[in-house]
């Protein structure tokens, strides 16, 4: 079953309004699917695009279930004047469907990332990788359908990100698909089931690594041999 399904015609900005074009992929059910590029290759593009936050969009994207999605950005954003437990009660409060269990979800996330302690200070005082672990239990917090993690891998610690990766892990058993975005590429190859290779705005491989290896003429290869054969 797919929980996710994009067929982006073409998307932007204003002033470039077709930035990609022909992106169409799917994500099922417990899979996770690394969105890889170089820079400037439409990677955020294609996240704003999905999450309905572009003006200029022609396609259509297609959330299962009751549509739920866990966003977790590359840049924080945190509300100067909310103490991080705020943040956890601003986010149950804007869902669309309420957390039955919002007070033990949110005190299990965040002992997961042990923020605990801090959790009624005020996180503009926080370090980078404490703010991205905000972001990780926002994402984490509602059980959504689909994920989509732009680039987490920058600035969280080892001990964080494998946090990060087990928690997805889970949701994955629980049938979440995971689209999420990254450079990072030999973590990408050792947790991503499958690919979507862009670049200057297109489409140019889609599959497992096999898939990949095929698509670039190098068996046995890389995922970082095959995207600098195909870029
Ligand atoms: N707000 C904007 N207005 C106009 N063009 C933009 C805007 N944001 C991005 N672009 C352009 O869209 C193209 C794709 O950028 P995008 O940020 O999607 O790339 P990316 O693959 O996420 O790159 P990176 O790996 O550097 O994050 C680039 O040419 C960029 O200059």
């Amino acid at each position: 079953m797919n929980v996710l399904e994009v067929e982006i015609e073409k998307a932007g900005y204003k002033d470039r309004p077709d930035v990609i074009q022909e992106i169409k992929f799917s994500v099922r059910a417990g899979e996770l699917v690394g969105l890889i590029g170089p820079n400037g290759a439409g990677k955020s593009t294609t996240i704003k695009a999905l999450l309905g936050l572009l003006g200029e969009m022609k396609g259509n994207v297609v959330m299962a279930g009751k549509g739920t999605y866990g966003y977790i950005p590359e840049h924080p954003i945190l509300f100067d004047e909310l103490t991080l437990w705020e943040h956890l009660e601003l986010a149950a409060a804007s869902m669309e469907h309420p957390l039955p269990d919002f007070q033990a979800r949110a005190e299990e996330l965040l002992a997961r990332f042990r923020l605990t302690e801090v959790r009624h200070h005020l996180p503009a005082s926080f370090s980078k990788g404490m703010q991205q672990k905000i972001m990780l239990i926002l994402g984490f917090l509602q059980k959504p359908e689909v994920y989509i993690v732009d680039e987490p891998f920058i600035g969280l610690d080892p001990k964080a990100t494998k946090d990060f990766l087990e928690g997805l892990k889970e949701e994955r058993g629980r049938g979440a698909g995971v689209l999420m975005s990254t450079h990072v590429l030999d973590t990408a190859e050792r947790i991503c089931d499958s690919f979507v290779l862009l670049s200057e705005g297109r489409l140019v491989a889609r599959g497992d690594l096999e898939a990949v290896r095929q698509r670039c003429g190098l068996p046995g290869g890389s995922l970082f041999d095959c995207f600098h054969s195909l870029l």
